[in-house]
């Protein structure tokens, strides 16, 4: 499985084409929405999303409901592009009027100053920030929703929620194993719309509103756990193949992420040994299992069979509505940064988004080890496969 995403944020469109699904699986545009929803109506996003109501089209590679093996192209509108038309019009020369909205003072902690320094678009940083928006993240959650269908198909489930917002931290932020998600996914998957009796929801929230009335913008942590996967996914032998270091660039990979660890992480490396090492246990009906899940679910780049458990860091939003200081690239005098519409904080729909990464990690995974034509083939194989590993 590979895909690839296109679009900028005030463009027409966005697009993703994915090429490696198994025919014969049941994937329809409301399987998607849900997953859009979720990212879209998280607690502390600007006014855009009030603009947006992200759906997708299918374009291709699904009939009747039943995905076909051919590539499938996914297709989310820009409601906001109405307003956008003449400044990201393709086919006219840039004049006085469309090119109004020029960025010129770039903001510190975006993608504009560097952006344009290296793709020479001295004359207007908007077409930087036009592709390095997070506006393409709406298309990674619609190509993980399509992986989440494959991964539910062999029991994998994934959930991601938010631990942190700046110092409010929810009462889920310690949790690193669970035998179902349903109990978690019960309490983390409303919110941020309603405040919530435990989990620190209603601290996190005020942490959001005095952020935004204080022109301020505020990061956190998220976390996103597995379970399900069978044992051996990944591999040791080469660098490139080691599971978990492919999830890590997939979270970093996402705007404003700038950390990643695995099970029990950074807290690890303040203990010893005896400590962080998951035991190792055998029983005829279950075969190979741990007491702990310490490590996150993997050893040696490959997954144990425990539930995954992977952590990510956000920066708070670059823009602020009293922004910093920044240099104007035109005239090279000193001014404040430019300021554009933006949010408070990312880290609610972070969390959606990052649970979408894993996920199409894991599909990926999944997809490259076994027979994956068919989806039936596939469940198939990893049966089988699961059975070799439980009497091992
Ligand atoms: C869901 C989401 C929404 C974001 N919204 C904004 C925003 O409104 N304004 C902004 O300046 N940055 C926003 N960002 C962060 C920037 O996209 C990001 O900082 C920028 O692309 C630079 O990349 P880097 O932070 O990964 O270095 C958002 C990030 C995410 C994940
Ligand atoms: C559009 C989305 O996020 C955008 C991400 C973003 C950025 O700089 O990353 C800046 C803002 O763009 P705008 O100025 O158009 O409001 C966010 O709204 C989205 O998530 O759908």
């Amino acid at each position: 499985m590979r895909y690839m995403t296109a679009g900028e944020s005030h463009g027409p469109e966005e697009v993703a084409i994915i090429e490696g699904i198994p025919s014969g699986l049941n994937l329809t545009s409301d399987m998607i929405d849900q997953e859009l929803a979720r990212r879209q109506h998280a607690y502390g996003r600007g006014q855009r999303q009030v603009i947006e109501t992200d759906t997708v089209s299918i374009l291709s590679g699904v009939r009747h409901q039943k995905t076909l093996g051919s590539p499938i192209t996914l297709n989310v509108h820009n409601d906001d592009h109405n307003h956008w038309t003449k400044i990201m019009d393709p086919n006219t020369p840039a004049t006085a009027e469309n090119s109004m909205r020029k960025v010129m003072r770039p903001r510190p902690g975006h993608a504009d100053l560097v952006g344009g320094i290296k793709y020479r678009h001295q004359a207007d940083l908007r077409n930087v920030l036009e592709r390095s928006s997070a506006r393409e993240t709406v298309m990674r959650v619609a190509v993980g929703a399509v992986a989440k269908a494959v991964l539910r198909e062999i029991g994998v489930d994934v959930h991601g929620f938010v631990r942190n917002v700046g110092p409010a931290k929810s009462d889920l932020s310690r949790l690193t194993d669970f035998k179902s998600l349903d109990e978690l996914r019960a309490v983390t998957e409303s919110f941020p719309t309603r405040a919530l009796d435990a989990s620190g929801d209603e601290e996190m929230q005020t942490v959001i509103d005095k952020t935004k009335r204080d022109a301020n913008t505020v990061g956190g942590t998220v976390q996103v756990m597995a379970t399900g996967m069978p044992v051996g996914l990944g591999s040791y032998v080469a660098a490139t193949e080691k599971l978990d270091a492919k999830i890590a660039r997939a979270i970093v990979s996402i705007n404003a992420f700038k950390g990643v660890d695995f099970g029990g992480g950074f807290d690890n490396a303040e203990k010893f040994g005896d400590e962080v090492m998951d035991e190792i246990f055998w029983d005829a009906e279950n075969g190979f299992t741990r007491g702990t899940n310490n490590l996150g679910g993997f050893e040696g780049g490959m997954t144990t069979g425990g539930v995954i458990v992977v952590r990510g860091v956000v920066k708070p939003i670059p823009t602020l509505y009293r922004p910093m200081q920044s240099v104007d690239i035109d005239t090279h005098e000193n001014h404040r940064a430019s300021i554009e519409r933006s949010d408070t904080t990312a880290v609610t729909a972070a969390a959606v988004i990052a649970e979408a990464m894993v996920a199409i990690e894991l599909a990926q995974a999944v997809l490259d080890k076994f027979d994956a034509d068919n989806i039936d083939r596939l469940k198939e194989q990893v049966a089988i496969y699961r059975e070799e590993v439980r009497s091992f």
